[in-house]
């Protein structure tokens, strides 16, 4: 059972909070105020306030590759093994490197619907900073997802005039490695030729893993923001500038 739709609109959601007493998980909703798709830093404050950055990551996949097991292993550093169909969108706040970073995280279940697809692609598609695209070794049909997907958010990045796109493929299940039926060189040459990162990982057996997924995320989130501020390159300056000379020595001939 869905407990929300998220179609109608992305800003100003429900949102539920994760916190875990003993053995069960709660959700708690609060109102989730409207995040940009930029990264934030607030230079006008001091501190680690001063440094604070905010991170929208979209988790995609098929049915049951352990998309929830996954985002609630990087909340709550724990694995509950059973967990609620429940679209969501959790609020984390860690510190990397010394910088505060609010990861918003919109964990998403799979639709065949193409119509719904097609409309709440796009909304989660202008919404992310970065995608972690998640499939089960175990599970060859949940691969082929993955590659349409990788598609389908380029095309839809690129029609919104996004150039270069953050996106982690995550091979999950790594303890069933006596029921793999997709190769880690398999992911690894998905990833090279779709210019993704990389990673296997058990969200069942370990935290270390699937932090690693988030920070590499934060590190392509980061340069996809650096790249995209970046001034014109000395190769276009030098371009430009002979341009005007040339022109000038045209002018006085
Ligand atoms: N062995 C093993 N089982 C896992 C792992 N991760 C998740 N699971 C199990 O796989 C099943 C599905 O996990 P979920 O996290 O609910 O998967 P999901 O992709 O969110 O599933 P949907 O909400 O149906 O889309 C559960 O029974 C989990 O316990 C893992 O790393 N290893």
């Amino acid at each position: 059972m869905r407990s929300e739709r998220l179609g109608e609109g992305v800003f100003g959601l429900m949102v539920p909070e994760l916190f875990v007493t003993s053995s069960q998980m709660v959700l708690r909703h609060s109102i989730l105020k409207p995040t940009s798709t930029e990264f934030r830093n607030c230079s006008d404050m001091s501190g680690t306030a001063a440094l604070k950055v905010e991170a929208n990551v979209v988790v995609l996949g098929a049915d049951r590759v352990g998309k929830t097991a996954l985002t609630v292993r990087f909340l709550t550093r724990r694995f509950i093994g059973e967990y609620g169909d429940i679209e969501s969108i959790y609020s984390h706040n860690v510190i990397v490197d010394g910088r505060d970073i609010s990861f918003n995280i919109w964990d998403c279940p799979y639709s065949q619907d193409l119509s719904e697809v097609k409309c709440i692609q796009e909304k989660r598609t202008q919404w992310a900073d970065g995608f972690i695209l998640v499939y089960s070794i175990c599970d060859r049909a949940s691969f082929s997802i993955i590659r349409q997907q990788i598609q389908c958010i380029k095309g839809t990045k690129e029609y919104l005039g996004v150039e270069k796109v953050p996106i982690v493929i995550v091979g999950n299940k790594r303890d069933l490695h006596h029921r793999r039926t997709v190769s880690s060189e398999e992911g690894r040459l998905l990833a090279l030729s779709t210019d993704c990162e990389f990673y296997e990982v058990s969200a069942a057996e370990t935290y270390h893993g699937v932090l690693l997924v988030f920070h590499g995320l934060l590190e392509r989130i980061r340069d996809s923001r650096t790249s995209a501020k970046k001034p014109a390159g000395i190769k276009s300056i030098v371009k430009s500038m002979s341009a005007v000379f040339a022109r000038k020595r045209t002018d006085s001939v």
